[in-house]
Parts: structure tokens; sequence; C-alpha cells
């Protein structure tokens, strides 16, 4: 498409020929609604009895397929799978990963609409999103691929010793750490599982990938990108079933070498603890959840502070870990923002979210649906009130989804939900008197994830000064704390938010699949 980039922040008004061909795509993937789909272990397809049938969070009645259900031995199956593939696949010149990773990112792309309609049908979200998350595996491929040809393979020749009676020859070598396991969440089942498996085959890894039981489809459309670019049988295995059980069993596993999880708090520090309590440790790279503020000050623009909020605040109905779930106000012009708020959310386009105009679906799960009114309710106690929303949505054509109403509400500072990731469609808002408050509450989380501001020029400054996040914005319309794009954002989290203070795209990210051996030959 000539001219147009898409990324998360420049998806608000694409070319016509995205749109005509992301309908094309949807038309021809009712077609493949109903199909039992395995998991993929050592190259090849496993069908399992048990299944769990998948279906479509904005229509209850369409069944989108039967994916194999993987159990504590298909874990054993596919990290021994890995481990036997590993010393060839370490072996393999970096260079030969390279050209394989770029085949890869090269099929995601031609596939692109494809797995985007997939992936909508799955996770209900936009079009737009859907496309992005797809197109950002893209990226993942080919930006970590790029990294290992600019860094020779992380492969340095160091001085020689000062010694005047020897030749002695220094190296710094990264080399991979054996086999990884990528643990991926629901809300981004393509990127947040792409991302992590490119990183770490292309360091010479193997890979056991776990996807989660709610978006099981996404990866089996990863594994075949992976097998059809010749990736050889047993570097990259594909299994779903549920976290406390299959999951626990690999990141348990003694096969493992290392791992990657991207997902909830409370599931994240568990896994990072048992990577520590073994007999040596595993590295682990856990990304997890936010609770991310935005700081409103007296001399932000209010039209442009309204527009960001709601894009971070409803985008992909609040399930992002990027989402916008806290707004710090100054009170002087608190009543001027809600009145911009209320206007923005009631022009939301809620519905099907394979519709060119829609702009919120559903949220993925029963569970978010149940969790939603639970939050509402919550929200009508204790000093909070529901300004906007509060309600699941049941009219017409939303009454076999889980449709609900983007969400504002006010409350007092101290009530216990600022404090609560939700991860749903729900913002809450305090008047705050100054910046300094404002700063102090924000960064009094135990998260650090993103971060948003709105404010005068003069101030933004004092605010990526003082903010304690990882992923930071200033007076941006396309998104008060979401839509990082790789190459432009680096996207990791401080504190709770993540483990290893290095962001996915960054420049430090890659290595992070790699341990160092300094070698040192005396020549006789
Ligand atoms: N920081 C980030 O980059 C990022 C990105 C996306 C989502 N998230 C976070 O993810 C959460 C939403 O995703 P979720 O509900 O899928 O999270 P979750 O923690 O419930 O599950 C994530 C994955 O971990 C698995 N799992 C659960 N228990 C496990 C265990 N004991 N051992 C091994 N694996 C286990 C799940 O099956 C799933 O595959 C939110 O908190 C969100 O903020 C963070
Ligand atoms: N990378 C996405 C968030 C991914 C987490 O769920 C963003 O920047 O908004």
């Amino acid at each position: 498409m000539s001219g147009f980039k898409l990324t998360y922040s420049t998806m608000f008004s694409p070319p016509r020929e995205l749109h005509t061909r992301f309908a094309k795509a949807v038309d021809s993937l009712a077609e493949e609604f109903g199909k039992r789909h395995g998991l993929f272990i050592n190259g090849g397809d496993v069908h399992k009895e048990a299944v769990t049938a998948k279906s479509d969070p904005a229509d209850q009645d369409r069944t989108l397929g039967e994916f194999s259900l993987a159990d504590e031995t298909d874990v054993d199956t596919a990290v021994m799978a890995a481990r036997r593939a590993y010393p060839a696949w370490r072996g393999t010149p970096w260079q030969q990963r390279v050209a394989i990773l770029k085949k890869v990112a090269g099929l995601v792309e031609e596939r692109l609409y494809d797995i985007a309609a997939a992936v909508s049908f799955e996770v209900g979200k936009n079009r737009m999103e859907a496309l992005g998350e797809v197109a950002e595996v893209v990226e993942f491929c080919n930006l970590y691929a790029r990294q290992m040809e600019e860094n020779n393979g992380y492969d340095r020749v160091l001085p020689d010793d000062p010694l005047p009676d020897f030749k002695s020859h220094n190296r710094s070598v990264l080399k991979p750490y054996g086999v990884w396991a990528v643990v991926a969440p629901f809300n981004y089942p393509f990127a947040l599982a792409g991302g992590p498996v490119a990183a770490a085959l292309v360091a010479g890894n193997t890979v056991v990938l776990k996807g989660a039981v709610e978006t099981p489809w996404s990866g089996q459309l990863l594994a075949q990108c992976i097998k059809d670019a010749g990736v050889p049988d047993g570097v990259f295995n594909y299994l779903v079933g549920e976290g406390a059980t299959v999951g626990d069993a690999l990141i348990r596993h003694d096969g493992i070498d290392g791992v990657t999880f991207t997902g909830s708090y409370e599931v994240g520090m568990h896994i990072g603890r048992s990577q520590w309590a073994r007999a040596f440790p595993r590295p682990c790279i856990a990304e997890m959840g936010g609770k991310n503020a935005v700081i409103v000050t007296a001399a932000a623009d209010l039209a442009v502070a309204a527009q960001g909020i709601v894009r971070s605040a409803f985008g992909m109905s609040g399930q992002k870990c990027s989402a916008l779930s806290r707004i710090y106000v100054d009170a002087r012009v608190a009543d001027g923002l809600i009145g911009q708020l209320r206007i923005a959310m009631r022009n939301i386009k809620i519905g099907d979210p394979r519709q060119e105009d829609t702009w919120m679906g559903p949220v993925a799960t029963a569970k978010a649906y149940g969790n939603f009114e639970k939050y509402c309710a919550a929200l009508r106690t204790q000093g909070a009130s529901i300004l906007e929303g509060g309600a699941t949505l049941r009219a017409a054509g939303l009454e076999r989804g889980f449709f609900c109403a983007p969400t504002l509400a006010e409350a007092p500072l101290e009530h216990p939900l600022w404090a609560e990731e939700m991860f749903v469609p729900v913002v809450m808002l305090g008047r705050v008197e100054s910046p300094g408050q404002a700063m102090a509450l924000a960064n009094g989380s135990k998260f650090g994830l993103t971060a948003g501001f709105y404010g005068s020029d003069a101030e933004v400054e004092w605010f990526f000064a003082n903010i304690e996040a990882g992923v930071t914005y200033a007076n941006r319309p396309q998104g008060a704390t979401t839509g990082a794009w790789p190459g432009y954002q680096p996207f990791g989290g401080w504190k709770g938010s993540g483990s290893t203070g290095k962001a996915l795209a960054s420049f430090h990210y890659l290595p992070q699949y790699m341990r160092e051996q300094s070698q040192t030959h005396i020549e006789p």
C-alpha cells in the first residue's frame, strides 16, 4: 500500500484497499469455521481427544473451531523434541537462522489479512487492531533478524591481553541457552507469541510456545508460517492448555533453559520465583500487568486529552496491558474534561468487530464480562459513582456477545479499585490539587508499565523526569498510554510490570535470549 505504513498510531485512517482486503478475508474465513485443529509438535499436527470448542466473543452461537488441548505428557514430548532439535539449530550459522526468520516474516505478511481476520474473531478486536497485531509480528521478526546482522551474530573480538611474552586472543560471544518456553496471554495471542518466539529462534534457541486456552487459533496460524518457512522439525512446538496444569508443567520442566512469560502480575511473579527455586537460576523475562495512569494539568488541551484518553481506556475494550485505567486531573479543569470525555464516549461505535465502522468490540471472555459487572457494582460504592456507561449491552445485534459499555467512574482517591488491574473498559477519574499530587498518585502503584501526560510543553520534561513507567507519552491524541510500535516505542514495564527493565523491540531485548562467553586463547 503505497505511502501508508500500518502502526497502532496510524491506524485511524487507512487506505480503502485495506478495508476491501480485510472484508474479503473475513468472507473466506467462514469456510474454516468448525474445523478441528491440533497441537504442533516436532514438525507435525497432533490431534487430541480433549478439545476446546472456541466460540466468537461477539456471537456465542458461532463456533470458530475445535482446538486440541495438551496434557502434561504433551509438554514432555514437546520439550524433548525441542531438546533433540537444539544442537543442530544452535550449530546452524546465524546467517541462516536470520534468513529463515525473514522468511517467516514474509509469510506472515503474505497472510496478513487472513490471520488478522482469525485474530479478530478469536479475540473480538476490531479490524485495525487485528491487522496491527499481525503486522507487528512482521516487524518483530525483521527487527530481530536485522539486529543479529548489525551485531555480527553478537560475536566480538576484544583487544589482546597486554602480555609481552604471549599472544593472547580474546572474544566475547553471545550463545543461546537451549530450549526456551514462551507463555502467551489471550489479549495479543499472535503478537505476544510471535515476538518472543522470533527473538528466541534467531538467537539459536529452540522453542515450546504455550498459548492461552481462550485464544488457541493464533498460535496454530503462527506455527503454519514457521513450518512453511522451513524451520526444521522440533525447533518450534506449539501447545494449548490450562495455565495451572500445562503451563505450570512447562515452566517447571527440567528440560527448559529459559522462559518468556507475558500475562498477569500474579502468574508472572509465580513463574519468576519458580525459575530461581532450583539448583541454579534460569532466565525469566516476565512482562506483566499494568494500572496505567494519565496526568492532566490545568494547562492541558482538553480536546486532545479526551481523544487520547478515550482511545487508550476503551481501545480493545480496555484489554490491553497498556490500557489507561487511572485519570488524575487538576480539579480546576476536571469538569471540562469530564464533559469532553462523555461526548467522545457517546460517539464510540460498538458492535461486530469485523465491521468497518466498529471501533469497540466485545470483551474476549465470559470471565471478563462477569468482571465488568462486578467492577461496575464496586464503582457504585465507597463514595465512587459512575459518570458514563456502567452496564453490559444487550440491544439487538449485541445480545449474543460479551459487549460492555465504555465506562467512566469518578472515585475518591482512597477507593480500592485504584490499585487493581481490571482489564475491562472501565477508567477511573480522580480530582487532584497539583501536578505533584498527581505524580505521587501515578507513581504510588506496584505497576509501572505505561503512562500519559497532557499539559504544557514546559511541564513535559518534568513528567518524563519523574514518572515511574517504562513507556511514556506526552500530549498524544493517538493514545494517552497505548499504541507502541516496534522501532518507534520500545515496550516494557518497570516495577511489577516487567522483570528485566529491557523493552520488547528495543536495542537491548534480543541479547536476553543469549548468554555471554568470554573466550581467551593463548597461541602456542
Ligand atoms: N506487559 C505486557 O507486555 C503484557 C502484554 C499483554 C498482556 N499483559 C497482561 O496479561 C494479563 C492478561 O492476560 P491473561 O489473562 O492471559 O494472563 P494470565 O496470567 O492469566 O495468563 C497468561 C498465560 O499464562 C498461562 N498461565 C496461567 N497460570 C500459569 C502457571 N501457573 N504457569 C504457567 N503458565 C500459566 C495462561 O494459561 C496464559 O497462557 C493482564 O494482566 C495484562 O496486563 C501484559
Ligand atoms: N503493545 C500494545 C499493548 C500490548 C499489551 O497488551 C500497546 O502498546 O498498546
